[in-house]
């Protein structure tokens, strides 16, 4: 069962007073009626032993009887009486005494007595007196203090009591109560969460949805500061410090709160991000005497916020694969497998977008066809795994001979092409012999390889480069027809071909 405040008050006020209460009777201050009828049973008692010493001093049987006689008839209180000598023997007994009194007994009790009775100032017995049982409260036989009667009675009455008090004071004390209906009902139809703090940050208003959101439940949280919640930085997890939070920033400071994201850990366990605005309450005299927080739930939009990011954040990425994906295609399309130059489709692209850019600059533009000598040979007489590294390496040559600007390509079998931008023929011729020396000083996979070249350039009257590798094609047939390893001019329009023969094939 939840303690609401009005049983909290109300169990500290009765604990307060029930310890008043023994610490009254501690010190005396309750009359009690069970001391004072022990105190005058006492006295009735010594009485009756003085009389008796008298009594046993003369000697007088009839005497003795007569006051334990007179004793017993004359007083309500008294059931027995018997005088009985120090060696057990009784003298005299007036009453039921034998069978009310507790044989054995030698301490007095509030209600059986004894006292001794003196002769010659030497203790001849006692005076014995069983009284009635003072009256009292007994539960199930059992007879209650009367002390601990009045502890139980003001425990419960007095309980009842206090809570139904304590309970009508504090609704006139709630300070909930103090606001007009209408204010709250106001603030109970906004679907933000309000809450009104006094200027020392403690909870004088909340509205339905702050209680409803931050499931604080009940009044308790009046008087309390919100700082009693678990507030957290967004996307952290870390604690907000009390003083860090927005409207204590702003009691402090006096700077306004706009906009401000924190994270509420709820009484459920949920995490809330909210938007925080706060705003100062000033009194008439235009003194700060409190604090307006209103808080937007932005918990959804957030989450969505981050799907979408997230989204995106794939899509991103997937894009990227694509792209990488694409990028792999389009090398693979356009470049041959065994040697990653272009293969015969990407060099005619290159070879067409080279002669326009030539064309346009006004440059020269030069092409060198290039086919190993009886390669037929190697492959018949090594294999065409050795053939296949032959071609592999003499691309390597001819890719580390020419410039980096210029393009080779794989034509056919064994057979490579290089654009030469920005080349005279003469150039070309050069570079190409310079590929001839290379290929030739190489020894690829320790053979004497060799190539024939055939080089063409660019003329004014050829409108595509098909004519120029044509012709650089038919170079090269003349190179294989003057004897291999050996390169040849192509035919300009108007002059004769020209082909210089270093070192045959065969040496
Ligand atoms: N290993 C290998 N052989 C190839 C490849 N492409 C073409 N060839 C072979 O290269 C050889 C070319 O032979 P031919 O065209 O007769 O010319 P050749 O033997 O080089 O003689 P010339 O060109 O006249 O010096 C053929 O046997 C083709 O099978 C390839 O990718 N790998």
């Amino acid at each position: 069962m939840k303690m609401t405040p009005a049983m909290r008050i109300t169990l500290g006020v009765v604990s307060l007073t029930i310890s008043v209460i023994l610490v009254a009777d501690f010190i005396g201050l309750i009359p009690r009626g069970d001391r004072e009828a022990t105190r005058q049973r006492q006295q009735f008692v010594e009485m009756l032993a003085v009389q008796l010493s008298v009594a046993v001093a003369r000697p007088q049987q009839e005497g003795i009887n007569s006051l334990l006689l007179t004793a017993v008839s004359r007083n309500d209180g008294v059931l027995s009486a018997a005088m009985r000598r120090s060696d057990g023997q009784l003298l005299a007994i007036a009453g039921d005494h034998q069978r009310l009194w507790q044989e054995g007994r030698n301490s007095s009790t509030v209600e059986q007595m004894l006292l001794p009775v003196v002769l010659d100032q030497r203790r001849y017995g006692q005076v014995e007196v069983v009284f009635k049982p003072l009256p009292g409260f007994s539960v199930l036989g059992v007879k209650i203090h009367g002390l601990l009667l009045l502890v139980v009675f003001v425990g419960f009455t007095g309980g009842l009591f206090y809570w139904l008090l304590i309970r009508r004071s504090l609704r006139y004390l709630d300070p909930n109560a103090v606001i007009p209906d209408r204010v709250r009902n106001a603030l109970d139809v906004l679907t933000n969460g309000v809450l009104i703090l006094d200027k020392s940050e403690q909870v004088v208003l909340f509205n339905q949805a702050f209680s409803d959101k931050a499931c604080i439940g009940g009044l308790d949280f009046y008087g309390h500061k919100p700082s009693v919640l678990h507030w957290r930085k967004p996307n952290s997890g870390e604690r907000i410090v009390a003083e860090q939070l927005p409207w204590c920033r702003l009691l402090q400071q006096r700077h306004g709160v706009q906009h401000e994201v924190v994270e509420l850990v709820t009484g459920a366990g949920k995490v809330l991000v909210l938007t925080v605005n706060c705003s100062l309450i000033n009194d008439d005299r235009n003194r700060v005497s409190g604090v307006m927080v209103s808080f937007d739930d932005i918990t959804e939009i957030e989450h969505k916020n981050k799907v979408l990011s997230e989204m995106l954040e794939e899509l991103g990425l997937s894009k990227q694969q694509v792209e990488s994906q694409n990028r792999e295609l389009q090398y693979l399309a356009s470049h041959d497998a065994l040697t990653a130059c272009l293969n015969r489709g990407a060099f005619n692209q290159c070879s067409t977008d080279l002669f326009t850019e030539s064309v346009n600059a006004g440059e020269p533009l030069s092409c060198i066809m290039v086919d190993i000598d009886n390669f037929k040979q190697v492959n018949d007489n090594y294999g065409h795994a050795m053939g296949d590294s032959i071609i592999k390496a003499v691309v390597a040559v001819l890719q580390k001979t020419v410039r980096q600007t210029d393009t080779v390509g794989r034509y056919g079998g064994e057979e490579f092409s290089i654009l030469l931008p920005n080349t005279t023929l003469e150039d070309a011729v050069r570079l190409a012999e310079r590929c001839r020396e290379a290929v030739e000083a190489a020894h690829c996979e320790g053979l004497a390889i060799t190539c024939s070249f055939g080089v063409a350039a660019a003329e004014a009257i050829m409108t595509s480069p098909e004519p120029m590798i044509n012709r650089a094609d038919e170079a090269l047939y003349q190179s294989k027809h003057n004897g291999r390893n050996c390169v040849t001019q192509a035919k300009a329009a108007s002059g004769q071909q020209a082909s210089r023969r270093l070192m045959s094939v065969d040496g």
